[in-house]
């Protein structure tokens, strides 16, 4: 199970270029896509997905072409896309028999698996009941299970917790993780805490680039010693982020407890504290809009 993405381009009609030369290789485990919105994550997932093609460069399952040869692929892909439509007169049961017949699998293995996944979503006690009664989170789990239906080798899920409560949310990164032992799965989100739970191996991009991809410890270790705490005045607060890369802000009694982003320590009292993912996915990031060498990603590593 390998998938082998090489200088991976898309230009949409228009001349929007969304993608701009990714590559990337991957085999079984969680790849956490980060990037904020119109980073070009889902183009990219789509042309994995096989539904758009790339204007440039190739995409290749266990060394085949997928352009060139998509039924490989589609036969052990399991996708749940962005924006994931449900029929609402049918319960869910009868949406995944359907897609079940859709994707070619036998009446007689179909209801088992249906059984299966219902369970493994949570989904038993409401599964004869119309999807249009439905909560969000919800019809998100029918699209988790419709993209298991086929057991698939390459799993795909762009911004699957949308619309999911903090619970829902939880259960389905300890899903995501349960299902990575045996197949390639990728999750794509903007939601720094998404991939943290899950995701051992973490690509960032902006602006339809891939601007870096490691472990957690790896993004981390590039920040340590570069993010600090320090309490300033309430007023003072838009002023401050004019001057600084905050991470975060938070009120309380006695002011705000700001967490900068700084070589040095942004005021006298600052401390230094440990960084977490959202410090080194801002520090990636936010390099790509600032020109000037004193806002450039901080960086640990050798050159
Ligand atoms: N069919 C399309 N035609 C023209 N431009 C498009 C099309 N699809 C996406 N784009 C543009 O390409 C860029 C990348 O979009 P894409 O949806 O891939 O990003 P994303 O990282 O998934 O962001 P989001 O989470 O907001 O969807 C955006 O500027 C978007 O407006």
């Amino acid at each position: 199970m390998e998938l082998d993405i090489s200088e991976v381009s898309k230009v949409y009609r228009g001349g929007k270029r969304a993608l701009g030369g990714v590559t990337l290789r991957l085999g079984p485990g969680v790849l956490g896509l980060l990037g904020p919105n119109g980073a070009g994550k889902s183009s990219l997932m789509r042309i994995i997905a096989t539904i758009t093609r790339p204007s440039d460069g190739t995409v290749r399952w266990d060394g085949e072409d997928v352009v060139a040869r998509p039924d490989r692929l589609r036969r052990v892909l399991g996708y749940l896309p962005q924006e994931f439509g449900v029929y609402p007169n049918l319960t869910a049961a009868e949406f995944l028999s359907y897609l079940a017949a859709v994707k070619g699998l036998s009446a007689q293995s179909a209801r088992a698996r249906i059984d299966e996944l219902l369970e493994l979503v949570n989904l038993t006690d409401v599964g004869k009941r119309p999807l249009g009664k439905f909560s969000g989170g919800m019809r998100q789990r029918v699209g988790i299970a419709q993209a298991l239906l086929n057991d698939p080798e390459l799993l795909i899920v762009d911004e699957p917790t949308a619309g999911l409560d903090p619970e829902e949310r939880v259960r389905f990164r300890n899903l995501l993780g349960d299902l990575a032992a045996h197949r390639v799965v990728i999750l794509s989100t903007h939601i720094v805490s998404d991939v943290e739970a899950t995701a051992d191996d973490i690509a960032i991009m902006a602006q339809g680039r891939l601007l870096r991809r490691g472990t957690p410890e790896h993004l981390l270790g590039m920040v340590d010693g570069y993010v600090w705490e320090t309490m300033i005045p309430s007023a003072e607060l838009i002023e401050f982020r004019e001057r600084h890369v905050v991470s975060r802000a938070v009120r309380t009694p006695d002011g705000i407890r700001v967490r900068v982003l700084a070589p040095e320590p942004p005021t006298i009292d600052a401390v230094n504290v440990p960084p977490d993912l959202e410090d080194a996915y801002l520090n990636v990031v936010r390099g790509v809009n600032q020109a000037t060498a004193a806002r450039a990603e901080f960086t640990r590593e050798a050159p």
